[in-house]
């Protein structure tokens, strides 16, 4: 894995339109050009007043004051509020010059003269306005600056956009960001016995499920990714197809072909790529190298042999590219209660479990073979026996990997 991640770089920064760069990493430093909010403003639909005249008001002996007109967030042309004087305000409208605090609807009989507690709808933006409580100098107003100030730094750099950052951004006025770019990743996968799903099989076939798995585990990761459909198992063909994409990657991924058969077609199309067997199980067979400078990983056929090999080799490759720092899954120990009967020796092998987060324990499911696309689909979690355990006894500790 270092020997991946040694090599790989992360992608030249650009500048984005900002839901383009969700999910990205920042590289620059922003700082806030205005205030947050810029003016002071209501935070309840209801009376802008001075506090003062609300003094010791209550609903027998309300504070009876002249309503002098009516701000809507948004109003450019504000009443001055003066003594016994109120102005009706909305959520976000700017507060009114001479009024320093704001009494919501509800404490008001809304210009209605009603005794019962008024209601936005019934609110007048004329007359007189019986205010039953008194208010603090002050109330309910959000003040200028309170989210944020002027020249403070709202994102540094190395912060992963999510939707509250983007928000930001959008708050401060800001229309794109200089980000690292998604990575563009290629998928193609390799067999002339594959049959894209929606296609009737024919006996031997089976359907495709690697590109479409390896596609969308790549998107989850954060990338761009691209499936290019299965190519059948001639070297000339795949090679052929695969510089045909070089143009809109970043990184190659292929599944199938390299492990030792007739029509192992990756590893006789590439002789640029180090194939090499590692001690795992599943993922033994793999591949790294780099096509015209783009960076390619082979991953082995059997489906689950190349999830296991894309969360442990390609995912933490595309996080190298986006520029993240966090380039792993987390994992942790937990309990397994059932343990695990035989692991092959001097191998590391991960199984797949489903982990219990409330009871700190993981269960396999499903056996080890490669095969096994249902039990990896119920999965949560990958269990980690190291090479040199053949066994796990029950209610013994366990690494695990999370997957989700
Ligand atoms: N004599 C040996 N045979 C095998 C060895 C070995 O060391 N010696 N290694 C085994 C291991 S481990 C693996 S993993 C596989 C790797 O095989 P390949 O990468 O060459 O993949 P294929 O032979 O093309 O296919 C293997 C298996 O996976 C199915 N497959 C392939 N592509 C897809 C796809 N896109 N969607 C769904 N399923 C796919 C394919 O039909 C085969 O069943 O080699 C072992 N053999
Ligand atoms: O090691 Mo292969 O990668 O599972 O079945």
């Amino acid at each position: 894995m270092d020997n991946i991640l040694g090599q790989i770089r992360p992608l030249d920064p650009i500048e984005l339109q900002l839901l383009d760069a969700q999910g990205c990493v920042l590289v620059e430093d922003v700082t806030v050009p205005l205030a947050l909010p810029s003016f002071d403003n209501s935070s309840m639909d209801g009376y802008a007043i001075r506090a003062i005249d609300t003094e010791g008001a209550t609903a027998e002996h309300p504070a009876v004051l002249t309503v002098i007109g009516d701000v809507a967030a948004g109003a450019e042309e504000l009443p001055a509020v003066g003594p016994g004087e109120a102005a009706a305000i909305m959520t976000g409208a700017p507060m009114p010059p001479g009024a320093d605090a704001v009494v919501p609807v509800e404490w008001t009989d809304g210009g209605t003269g009603d005794s019962a507690p008024a209601t936005a709808m019934t609110r007048h933006t004329s007359g007189e306005v019986r205010v039953r409580r008194p208010a603090e100098p002050g109330a309910h107003i959000r003040a200028r600056g309170s989210d944020v100030a002027a020249g403070e730094l709202a994102l540094a750099s190395g912060t992963v956009l999510g939707p509250p950052q983007i928000a930001l951004l959008a708050a401060i006025g800001r229309a794109s960001v200089r980000v690292r770019p998604r990575p563009r990743v290629v998928v193609m996968s390799t067999g002339s016995e594959l049959v894209q799903p929606g296609e009737e099989l024919a006996p031997g076939r089976i359907h495709d499920s690697n590109s479409f798995m390896l596609t969308a585990a790549a998107r989850d990761a954060g990338a761009l990714a691209y499936r290019v459909g299965a190519v059948a198992d001639d070297a000339e063909t795949f090679r052929t197809t695969i510089e045909d994409q070089l143009i809109r990657a970043d990184m190659l991924v292929t599944t199938g072909g390299v492990s030792v058969g007739a029509y192992d077609v990756v590893k006789e199309a590439l002789s640029e790529i180090d194939f090499r067997k590692l001690a795992m199980q599943p993922g033994k067979p793999q591949g790294f190298g780099f096509l015209n400078g783009t960076p390619l990983l082979t991953l082995p056929g059997n489906p689950v042999s190349a999830y296991v090999s894309f969360e442990l080799f390609v995912r933490p490759a595309i996080r190298t590219l986006m520029g993240v720092e966090s380039v792993h899954r987390s994992s942790l120990r937990a309990v397994c209660a059932e343990g695990v009967a035989s692991s092959p020796k001097a191998k590391r092998q991960f199984l797949r479990g489903r982990y219990d987060q409330a009871r700190g324990t993981v269960s396999p499911v499903g056996g080890a073979g490669s095969h096994l696309v249902k039990a990896l689909a119920h999965a949560n979690a990958l269990i980690v026996v190291p090479e040199d355990t053949t066994e796990v006894a029950p209610g013994a500790e366990v690494d695990v990997i999370l997957l989700d």
